[in-house]
């Protein structure tokens, strides 16, 4: 009764609407959560200092607070303000008040990264008109199907230095391979696909015969970038006034990446205002990052600005898709079954062809189910955040300005609650539409004017790498079931065992 009047009296959750009803709320203080020191907050309720959470184990920890104090949660560290939020429709309520210039929660060690290499704020990790002038640059160039859909004919050929890849490892008189070091196969597919995107460059990350120099390299930075981030992110923040073996390696990796990036995109650069683009002929019309150069002084922006953008993506693409084939693979390995239904889908679709079209992709609904389903069970990202930029109701609480609401998507998206049989893999859930999922219940991408701008970029690599893999191979995982590896992305803990049969 107490929320219906409540939803009634607020046409939005933003309190300048609602200053009758003020005295009806409780106050962020009343949030439940474990006890905080001052200053300190729950400084001593980590592991590292004796108490009984480990950030370092994120989804643990995030699904041992809901079940001690619900689906609202309150946890501080220093003056970080977090209200941890379990429930879908709380996150709409937290989502209504994005507006036009989101804030995401700053990362903070690529804060210190960029300040100490002297690099402006990229898209993920800026705030306010500094996002917004970037994000309007990057929505026209990476926004339209058209000029993403421009990529399928170079990504077929890249799926294919894949399979060739694979087929190499066979022996000859054998039809089935074990693979345990798929991740970092992947890892290279993700960055080729990527580095024509940001680049306008082949790497042949892929191709051994081909493969540019440095590109081993750069492939491990990127790795030990997102490894080393979230571990500076989720532990005590001694790197800030101390330089740890983590922030260390964590410097060193970006400071490699930037190095590379920088490189490639000035010659980018170059070529484009020489005419000398040596991407292949498929691009002579328009690509990404020409449309990125050409369109940032309109906006503002600079080269520097570009190559900042650029790093981004290839940041924020690598590791991501990378992870969300390896677990289609696990999650195929373990379901032959429904392995065996995608595969005649692609049969029926795409016979034997080994190029993929638009008309394909627009046919293939069992396989958009299947990684829909599959992102649902192991986001590659755990849970996401937005800062509040005035004081908001959500649910009973009025939550002051400045407070970081995290959604904590992974432990929704295994709700019974919210998904039947939530722990199950189950791609048919999503065959006939989605009228019984609440929307906010999912969010693999994030929401609103600040969601993955990779999406279709990602979504289409993984298309193409699963239609190229089933159609030629019998996927079989097992091993045990993975635990998880922190870092900015939720990986496996352990290199899969992923055994693979031809066809
Ligand atoms: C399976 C792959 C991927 C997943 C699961 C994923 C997920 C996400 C999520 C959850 C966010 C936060 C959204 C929000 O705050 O609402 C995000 C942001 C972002 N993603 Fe992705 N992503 C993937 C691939 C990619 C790729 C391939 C690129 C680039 C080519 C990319 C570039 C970005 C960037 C730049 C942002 C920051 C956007 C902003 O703050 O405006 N992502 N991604």
């Amino acid at each position: 009764m107490f929320l219906k009047s409540l939803e009634f009296m607020f046409k939005s959750n933003n309190i300048n609407n609602a200053t009758r009803t003020i005295t009806a709320l409780k106050s962020y203080k009343e949030i439940p959560g474990p006890k905080t020191l001052p200053i300190l907050g729950n400084l001593l309720n980590l592991k590292n200092f004796g108490g009984e959470y480990n950030l370092l184990e994120f989804r643990d920890f995030q699904d041992i607070l809901q079940a001690q104090y619900g689906d609202i949660v309150k946890w501080e560290l220093f003056n970080q303000k977090n209200v941890y939020l379990y429930d879908p429709e709380l996150i709409r309520q937290a989502f209504k008040t994005d507006g036009n210039t989101p804030h995401r929660s700053v990362l903070h060690p690529i804060l210190k990264l960029h300040k100490k290499l002297g690099i402006k704020s990229t898209l993920s990790n800026s705030q306010g008109e500094r996002w917004r002038k970037l994000r309007s640059l990057s929505n026209p160039c990476m926004a339209r199907p058209q000029t993403i859909l421009s990529y399928l004919s170079n990504q077929n050929q890249v799926a294919n230095e894949l399979i060739n890849l694979i087929d190499n490892k066979f022996q000859l008189d054998s039809s089935e391979y074990k693979f345990n070091n798929f991740d970092q196969i992947l890892r290279l597919l993700a960055l080729e696909y990527v580095s024509e995107i940001a680049f306008d460059k082949r790497l042949y990350c892929v191709d051994e015969s081909k493969r540019l120099e440095d590109v081993s390299k750069l492939v491990t930075c990127i790795n030990t970038f997102f490894i080393q981030a979230g571990r500076l992110l989720f532990s005590p923040p001694i790197w800030q006034y101390y330089p740890t073996k983590d922030w260390i390696e964590f410097e060193t990796a970006s400071r490699y990446i930037f190095k590379k990036t920088g490189e490639y995109i000035n010659k980018a650069y170059n070529d484009l205002n020489n005419n000398t683009s040596s991407l292949c002929p498929h691009h002579k019309k328009q690509t990404v990052l020409r449309e990125f150069l050409e369109r940032k002084e309109k906006y503002g922006l600079d080269t520097n600005d570009v190559i900042g953008l650029m790093t981004d993506f290839l940041m924020a693409g690598v590791d991501t898709t990378a992870t969300a084939i390896h677990y289609l693979l696990y999650d195929l390995g373990t379901n032959h079954l429904i392995q065996e239904k995608l595969y005649n889908e692609i049969n029926q679709v795409v016979g034997k062809s080994t190029e993929i079209t638009e008309e394909h992709l627009s046919q293939l609904k069992y396989l958009k189910c299947v990684v829909k389903e599959s992102l649902r069970l192991h986001s590659s990202v755990p849970a996401n955040s937005r800062i509040l930029t005035e004081d908001t109701v959500i649910g009973d609480y009025l939550i002051p300005k400045g407070v970081v609401l995290v959604f904590c998507n992974s432990f929704i998206s295994k709700c019974d609650k919210y998904f039947k049989n939530a722990k199950k893999f189950d791609p048919d859930r999503w065959m006939n539409g989605e009228e019984n999922i609440n929307p906010y219940a999912i969010l693999s991408f994030g929401f609103g004017a600040r969601m993955c701008i990779g999406r279709r970029i990602a979504e289409q690599e993984i298309y193409l790498t699963m239609i190229k893999l089933i159609q030629k191979y019998r996927v079989d995982y097992i091993g045990k079931e993975p635990g998880l590896k922190i870092g900015l992305v939720a990986a496996p803990d352990q290199p899969l065992d992923i055994n693979l049969f031809k066809r």
